[in-house]
């Protein structure tokens, strides 16, 4: 079975600046891959060229067996491609609730014209199955009392659930996450923790926070300088000399 991401031999260069230099991984369905390395290192330009927005200098980046370099950005959306940022993208305007439930209906208000050609008994249903998918994923991220709020009004470890809650709202096939811990105490980031541990999609997570990756990943890839210095699980980096030397900073 392909894997459901393979990044091969991908660089990217800035004019001079090398960002990426020949990096290769694969990721397994189902798995959670933490990207690690310290500043500089290219993890932000690996999830641009993962998600569509860089194009490689040269290289290829396949999703479940499937060459997707040249797909733009939202046709990977389209295709089940979901991302978070560093910093949080939600609608402000919006209730907790609509910003999920925009997230479902973005193919298509209402279910589009599928919905519109079977008529109104059919939109319905569809409608409250798209209510229920809402509250489902509200409460996997425990934020059932929040549904009202506005998403502006809330402190950012909320905004970071509720973009959560999105990406997780139409079930993605692989899901990218900005350092997802980033903001928020230590209660929730250990409802992240156990949110992605229950998930079954693939995910693959920058984050700078190593007790949360030791836990949360089964496998680890670390960059340093655009290159990738070691991959294995969490257990095998922590062991791993050159890591210890060039990123954790111990002997
Ligand atoms: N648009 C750009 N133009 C020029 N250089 C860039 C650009 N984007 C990134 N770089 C350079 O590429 C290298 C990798 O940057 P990148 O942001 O991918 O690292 P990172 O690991 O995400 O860092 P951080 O942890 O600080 O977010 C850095 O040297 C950076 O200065």
């Amino acid at each position: 079975m392909s894997a459901a991401l393979a990044v091969e031999a991908v660089s990217v260069s800035f004019g001079g600046v090398h960002a990426l230099t020949d990096v290769s991984f694969e990721v397994p369905e189902g798995q959670v891959c933490g990207v690690i390395g310290p500043n500089g290192a290219g993890k932000t330009t690996l999830f641009d060229v993962i998600s569509g927005l860089r194009r490689p200098t040269s290289g290829s980046v396949s999703v479940a067996g499937r060459d997707t370099t040249g797909v733009p950005a939202v046709r990977r959306a389209r295709e089940g491609l979901r991302r978070t940022f560093q910093r949080t993208q939600v609608f402000g305007r919006l209730t907790v609730a609509d910003n999920v439930l925009a997230a479902i209906e973005w193919r298509g208000g209402g279910g589009g014209l599928p919905a519109d050609l079977a008529g109104g008994r059919a939109r319905r249903r569809l409608e409250r199955d798209r209510r229920e998918r809402v509250d489902e994923v509200l409460a996997l991220c425990g934020l059932t009392e929040l549904r009202d709020a506005y998403a502006a009004a809330l402190p950012v470890g909320r905004r970071r659930l509720v973009e959560l809650a999105r990406a997780l709202a139409d079930h993605p096939s692989l899901l990218l996450l900005d350092e997802p811990t980033s903001g928020l105490d230590a209660d929730q980031a250990a409802r992240m923790e156990e949110i992605i541990r229950a998930l079954d999609t693939t995910v693959l997570l920058v984050e700078h926070d190593m007790g949360f990756v030791m836990n949360v990943c089964d496998r680890l890839v670390v960059l340093d300088l655009g290159k990738v210095i070691a991959s294995g699980t969490p257990a095998e980096i922590g062991d791993d000399p050159v890591v210890r030397a060039a990123y954790l900073g111990c002997p």
